[in-house]
């Protein structure tokens, strides 16, 4: 098997993880990670990756420079390889047809007029970013029209399923490697050579394939079940709250049925994260434009509940700080979409935030891994109701959580992050305003003990009553 050489369009959250440990793990490959943005590249090529991402500067530090590069020159790394992920951004459209609904193939296509352009010997073309069902279709077309040189094309869906967080892991030991071919001689052996660059590390039953349209309808179909299972806690978190009845308690009584699974059963202020909203509704316009309206409804719902429960979460806050945070201090702490990540796209901690701005708090602001540009950026675009200076001055971003709690009114938690478990929260207890809250929404802290301590406590899918005058009374018993 001779794949000696492989390019990687896009050094993002995907291609530069899964080339890393592709370098890693196959040493006589030489593994080219390619990208329009040079910044990008240097930050690659430098002592602080663009992305964080636990065990990922160990693995880069091994190959970079041995035989895994990063680099800007995408002629020279797609002249030189046999085989090309295509492993760029496929965003929800924010214009035209399919606006807001539609994910925007333009990145793929340009990495797929590139390639045709610049290829001079055959090429496996692997689509790695998530794409609609037949977008190999488009590809093969692109490909074929633009040929400059009798250039074989084999074109391979290979979705990838790592999570955020825990990239590396999920790379090192995938469930399962899916990749979907043609159902041709030439096709059998493009499939065969990309499942021989996996068998480096992964065990060949863990290999599987299919026919191109079931390999990328399933990349869609499996973010989509997973997002269900977490719309699903979510709404019953709901139920939970007006009755009694305990969501981690229900979670886990679930859970325990085999058929049912423990996993992706938490409770949470909703899901964040750039893929799970983007390839439902992909999905969702996927459907529609196959005339299956029930099925588009259906998955819609999924998004509509995170909506829901991003909101509910938002205006709980506002309602148990006495219906006003006018001129309040909070802090929120926890920024990213979830822990161990720097990555803010679509994290919940963005609804949080701007209801609360809308209602005119102050919020400080804390999060181990993310950039306070970043944030600053998150929070003015695009923003209706206020002017970016006033979001600038409303919003105080610190580097430490004790300064983020130093007088404020309220604690907010929006991301998991291991270390806010074990903060001394007696020492923050002294420094806040009084009644102190805690809004805990990711189920994380020892609530009875944040009582103990004096605090209010209101949490997901739970009653904590023991300080009372929180919304819960309003409740009709
Ligand atoms: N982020 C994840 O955890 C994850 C997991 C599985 C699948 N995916 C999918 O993988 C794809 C990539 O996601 P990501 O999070 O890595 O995106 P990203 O935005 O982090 O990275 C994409 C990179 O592609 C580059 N790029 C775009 N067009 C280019 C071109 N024509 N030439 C060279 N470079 C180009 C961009 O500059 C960017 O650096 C998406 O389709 C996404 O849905 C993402
Ligand atoms: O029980 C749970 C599990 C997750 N979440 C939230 O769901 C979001 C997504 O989490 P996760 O799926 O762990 O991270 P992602 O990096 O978004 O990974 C998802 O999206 C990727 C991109 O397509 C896929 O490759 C992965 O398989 C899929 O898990 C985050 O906000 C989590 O906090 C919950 O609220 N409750």
């Amino acid at each position: 098997m001779v794949i000696s050489n492989v390019c990687c369009i896009g050094a993002g959250y995907v291609g530069g993880p899964t080339c890393s440990v592709i370098a890693l793990k196959c040493p006589n490959i030489k593994v080219t990670v390619v990208d329009k943005s040079a910044d990008r590249i240097a930050q690659w090529n430098s002592d602080k990756l663009p992305i964080y991402e636990p065990g990922l500067d160990e693995v880069v530090k091994k190959c970079r420079n041995v035989n895994l590069f990063f680099s800007t020159d995408i002629e020279q790394a797609i002249k030189e390889s046999d085989l090309i992920f295509i492993s760029v951004n496929t965003p929800t459209k924010t214009f035209g047809n399919g606006k807001g609904r539609a994910a925007d193939l333009k990145y793929v296509e340009s990495a797929a007029r590139m390639i045709a352009e610049i290829a001079q010997s055959n090429k496996i073309v692997v689509e790695k970013s998530t794409v609609p069902v037949k977008a190999a279709e488009s590809i093969m077309q692109i490909l074929k029209a633009n040929q400059k040189h009798n250039v074989r094309y084999d074109i391979l869906s290979n979705p990838e399923f790592l999570a955020e967080g825990t990239a590396i892991n999920d790379l090192l030991y995938a469930d399962r490697i899916l990749i979907g071919g043609e159902d041709t001689t030439d096709g059998h052996k493009a499939v065969e050579k990309l499942g021989w660059i996996y068998q480096h590390w992964i065990p060949k039953e863990n290999i599987i394939t299919t026919n191109t349209w079931s390999s990328e309808l399933s990349k869609l179909a499996a973010n989509a079940f997973l997002a269900q299972r977490i719309s699903s806690i979510n709404s019953l978190s709901a139920v939970c709250e007006s009755t009694g009845a305990d969501v981690s308690e229900v979670a886990k009584a679930i859970g325990l049925d085999s058929r049912i699974g423990s996993k992706f059963l938490q409770a949470s202020v909703g899901f964040g994260g750039s893929c799970f909203q983007k390839d439902i509704l992909n999905l969702v316009y996927i459907c529609e434009g196959l005339n299956l309206p029930e099925v588009a409804a259906y998955w819609q719902q999924v998004i509509d509940m995170n909506e829901y429960q991003k909101t509910r979460f938002s205006q709980n806050i506002i309602e148990c700080l006495f219906n006003t945070v006018s001129d309040k201090r909070i802090s929120i702490l926890g920024f990213a979409f979830k822990k161990n990540t720097g990555d803010t796209r679509e994290t919940p901690a963005i609804t949080v935030c701007k209801t609360l701005l809308e209602e005119g708090a102050q919020l400080d602001i804390y999060d181990p891994k993310v950039e306070p540009e970043q944030i600053i950026d998150d929070l003015t675009h695009p923003f209706v109701t206020e002017s970016p200076e006033c979001v600038k001055k409303s919003v105080q971003i610190h580097n430490d959580p004790y300064s983020a709690v130093q007088g404020t009114h309220a604690i907010v938690v929006c991301t998991e992050w291991d270390e806010f478990v074990d903060l001394d929260f007696n020492r923050i207890y002294q420094s806040m305003m009084k009644p102190s809250y805690i809004f805990d929404g990711r189920k994380i802290l020892d609530h009875v003990k944040l009582e103990n301590i004096g605090f209010h406590v209101q949490t997901i899918g739970k009653r904590l009553q023991k300080n009372g005058g929180s919304f819960w009374d309003k409740i009709p018993q």
